[in-house]
Formats: C-alpha cells, structure tokens, sequence
C-alpha cells in the first residue's frame, strides 16, 4: 500500500500505482490489455486495470457454471448464508481500504463513503443472507374433480449463472445490491464494475477469496461496454440472466445482446425525478431535503431530484433558500471531513454536465445560481469539477427538464393547483422516483399513488428499508429488486404438484 495524496490528509490506497486484476475461478488473473483507473479530483492515474478479453469471460462463464453444479450449488442454505456474513465481516474488516479506495476512484466524499457507500456494501450481504436463509415458501393444497386432494408447493433453484453489470456512481453499494442476492439464493455471478471504478469490486474479490467462497461462485471480470466484458457477458450463451444499472439506452443495448439467448434481465436506469413542494410543508426540511436529493454524490444518483416544483406562494422563498442550501456546500478535497461535493466522476461527464448547462442558457433559463466550473488555484484544477447548478424559467418543453443531466443541476418551477404538479411531474419519460413536501397527510395518500414511478418518497429522500420493492417505469426499469423481489428474481420458482389419495 502506498498513499495517495490528492488532499491535504494523505489516505491509503490499496494498489496504488499497482494493477487490478480479474479474479476468475478463485484465481486472480492479469491480462496484456490494460486501461488507466483515473482520479477525478486531479486527473492522475490510480493505478492500471486488467481488461479481460472474450476468453477470460468465457473462463469465468465456464468457473461460474463448474460452481453452480458443484459446492456452491449443493451447499446449505446455513452454511451459504454464513459464508456471506463472513463477507460482509470482511468488508468491515478492511472498512479504510474500501473508503480510501472508493473516494480515489469516485472523488466522492468521506463523509459519503464512510456513511452511505461501505456500510451498505456490507448490509446488503447481510440483509439478504438473512432473508434466503428464512424465506417462505408457497404450498396449495387443491381440490381435485374426483373428489380427492393434491398438494402444490414450489421449490426454488437458483438461475445458474448471473451476471452483474454495475455503474460508477454508488460502484460498491449497486453492485453489491445484486451480487448479495443473487449469490444468497445459489446463483454463481460474474460482476462487471464499471471501467471508472474497478477498485472496491477488486477488493471484494480478495475479500471473498479470504471468506472461503468457492472457486467459481463470484468472478470479476473488469472492462468496458461495446466490444469488451459487458458486451460479452450480455451475449453470452452460458449465462442465465443479467442484472443491470446504468443509463436508460445502456440497457436497451444489453437488451439487444441478450435476445438471442432469451435472458432473464433485471434494469435499474435512469431517472429525471420530480419534487414536489407545497405551501403546507416544513419549509426548512423541505429546502434541506431537497438541496440533499439535488446535490448529493455531486447529483450522480439516479434518485436525484433534477425537476423542483414548488407552489406558487412559496416559490420566491423557496428558490431564494435553495440558492443558499447551494452555495453553502463546501465543494473540496474527498478527504477533508467537512467537504460536501467533490469532482465529477471523469471529464468525460464534466463535459456532459457542462454541456446541459449551456445547453440551459441557449434554452433561455435563469441561470439562480452556478453554472460553471470553482477554480482552486491548484491541481485540482485538472479535475471534474463543477458548480450545484440552480435554474429557472425554462418551459416545461426544454431538454434540461426532459433529458436526465446526471449532476448537481435542478430547475425550479412554480405550479398553483395540486393536479398540475402531478401532471408535470408525470410529464417525463422516466419515472424512477418522486419526493413529495406537504403537512396534509390526505394529500400525501392522494398524489403518492397518482405519481408515474416506482418509488414515493414523503417528507424524506432516500430513505431506505432494503425489504421494499425497489425499481422504475417508462425508461427507469424492468422489473423489482429488494426483499422478495430480488429473491425471487434471482430463482427459478418450480411447481410440484403431489395427488394424495
Ligand atoms: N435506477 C437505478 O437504480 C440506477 C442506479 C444508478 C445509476 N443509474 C443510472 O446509471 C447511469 C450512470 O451510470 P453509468 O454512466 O455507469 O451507466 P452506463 O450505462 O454507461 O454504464 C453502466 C455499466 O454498463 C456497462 N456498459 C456500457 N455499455 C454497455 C454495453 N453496450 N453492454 C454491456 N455493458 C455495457 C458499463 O461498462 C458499466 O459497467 C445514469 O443514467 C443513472 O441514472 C440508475
Ligand atoms: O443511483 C442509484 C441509486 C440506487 C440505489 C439503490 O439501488 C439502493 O439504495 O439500493
């Protein structure tokens, strides 16, 4: 281990200026073909990534299967079930590697990697291992013509081989979202980070290595989309299902990819979500809620609130409060403990981010607040930086309130009844989540479900219980994961039908 120093208090970084391998049938495995792991805080190299050609993927398609059909599959649910927990032990074990390693790669915040990002990493293992190891089952006794009796119970078997294709903003917490699950109720997996965040899936791999999973039950195979492992898994023949998260047009093309197979798929996509605010709310938690569901992760969640509707008597309040909530954020080093926001996750995004920014301007928005680029005076000045960004005016019809911008960025709108709130902020091709603001408890039951999306929020923002069905409509999804509905996602439900006579 060496230390990194992008801020002013050096942390360790596990393979620093080292490489990240794959990890294949319990093996770790290099490959000729390397890519940079970059740090967005000043643009320099982390350290170099093993990219896995076709073949590795086919090595790991063939570990995971050898896996399913050997310890792994036949092994107790107990005794799988503990072997979890021994993960989720091990992520707390090395919980500062994890944060050093997530913060190097992100530019996220410590205070976000210490409190949202590792400790979930963790749970979701636990949660999950729990919830196979007591789940119900489904039995019908029936009634049969002749008189007599039948008994109908179902058994669950795992898919076989899953792969797990998981985006950068929140890397070890949506990957281990899927992986957890899947592994809980006996699928082998292959997870596939993405290509800017390579190294916490790397340490998990060590970290399942030294927990005793068996050779073949989780694989890592790092790289790219098009033409490199995410493209492969997608295609795979020998892989049952793929579980996605990541833009909305990222999974039609797996889509694609898979058809030919007839894949079991599971997609959480973007979003471009809604707040909305009322008169009657809590003034104060509704602006100190809404400033968290904008500008938390720099706005990089796919739950963040991008479109603000606020009625129309609180409007100049509420604009006048947000615009301060934003440009009190202290925008830093990762490290330091009271930074709010560090960089985006690459120039590649700060280049998107500040297109739609200008983008706003020639739309003929007010631009409240931002808009552009903090300057440092130092090497951070190299990184993908960018300002919370809050506009007004902009017709409902503009690209910046229809197309998911991924940043600190939202637009503020008045409305002045509630079924026009509703009707705008159903106005969206997507429809992952919503935050609603009010006092009146009837009215939060009455929009709640009039709301096109997967996920209601009432008075709070990513508020979490990890047993809730958790997903999106429109362009935010295929499907349900959380609780049952990730179990049942990741197993083959089988009917055995018993005549008793
Ligand atoms: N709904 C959710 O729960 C949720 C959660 C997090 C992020 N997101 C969405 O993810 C997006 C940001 O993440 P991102 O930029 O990493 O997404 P992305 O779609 O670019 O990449 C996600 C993953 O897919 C891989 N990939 C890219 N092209 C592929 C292809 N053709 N075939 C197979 N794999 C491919 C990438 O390498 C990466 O691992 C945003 O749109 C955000 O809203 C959604
Ligand atoms: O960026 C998207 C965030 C998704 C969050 C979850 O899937 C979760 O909290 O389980």
């Amino acid at each position: 281990m060496t230390a990194i120093t992008t801020g002013k208090t050096p942390r360790k970084t596990p393979h620093f200026g080292g490489v990240l391998n794959n990890y294949v049938g319990g093996e770790f495995v290099a490959s000729d073909k390397r890519f940079a792991n970059i740090n967005p805080v000043d643009g320099s190299e982390i350290n170099q990534v093993a990219e896995a050609s076709a073949e590795v993927v086919d090595r790991a398609v063939e570990a995971a299967r050898a896996a399913v059909e050997g310890e792994w599959g036949k092994m107790s649910v107990a005794h799988r079930s503990a072997l979890l927990h021994k993960v989720a032990d091990g992520i707390e074990a090395r919980f500062d590697d994890f944060v050093a390693a997530e913060m190097a790669d992100t530019g996220k915040s410590l205070w976000q990697a210490e409190n949202i990002d590792i400790p979930r990493g963790a749970a979701n293992f636990r949660v999950f291992a729990d919830m196979a190891s007591s789940r119900a089952g489904e039995c019908f006794q029936t009634e049969t013509a002749d008189g007599q009796q039948a008994l109908n119970y179902a058994v669950n078997k795992p898919l076989g081989v899953v792969a797990v294709i998981a985006p950068w903003n929140l890397p070890l917490l949506l990957l281990t979202w899927k992986l957890a699950p899947a592994m809980a109720v006996g699928n082998a997996v292959i997870a596939k980070p993405s290509e800017d965040t390579p190294a916490t899936a790397t340490l998990l791999a060590e970290v399942m290595h030294e927990a005793g999973i068996p050779a073949g039950a989780f694989n890592l195979v790092h790289g790219f989309g098009p033409d490199s492992a995410g493209e492969f898994l997608s295609k795979h023949s020998g892989i049952d299902a793929v579980t996605f998260t990541g833009e909305s047009r990222t999974g039609g093309a797996i889509m694609r990819a898979a058809a030919d197979n007839v894949k079991a798929l599971s997609f959480e996509l973007g979003g471009k979500n809604a707040a909305i605010i009322f008169a009657d709310a809590d003034f104060d938690a509704a602006v100190e809620g809404t400033a968290k569901s904008v500008f938390t992760n720099g706005g990089q969640v796919c739950l963040c609130t991008e479109r603000v509707y606020v009625e129309r008597e609180i409007y100049p309040q509420f604009v006048a409060a947000l615009k301060q909530k934003a440009e009190a954020l202290r925008i830093d080093w990762p490290e330091d403990e009271s930074t709010d926001m560090g960089p985006l996750i690459s120039h590649e995004h700060q280049q998107k981010v500040l297109s739609y920014y200008q983008l706003a301007k020639d739309e003929g928005a007010t631009v409240v607040t931002g808009g552009g680029v903090p300057r440092f005076g130092d090497r951070r000045d190299d990184g993908a930086f960018v300002q919370p960004t809050i506009l007004i005016g902009l017709p409902e019809t503009a690209r910046c309130i229809k197309e998911e911008v991924f940043g600190p960025i939202c637009h503020i709108a008045p409305f002045d009844r509630e079924e026009e709130a509703v009707a705008m902020a159903n106005d969206s091709d997507y429809g992952l989540a919503a935050t609603v603001w009010t006092s009146n408890l009837s009215r939060a039951h009455r929009i709640a479900p009039q709301l096109e999306v997967g996920i209601v929020w009432v008075n709070s923002w990513y508020l979490r219980d990890l047993r809730t069905p958790f997903g999106g409509v429109k362009l935010s999804g295929v499907g349900r994961e959380g609780g049952v509905h990730s179990l049942n996602f990741y197993s083959e439900p089988m009917n055995i039908c018993i005549k008793l006579n």
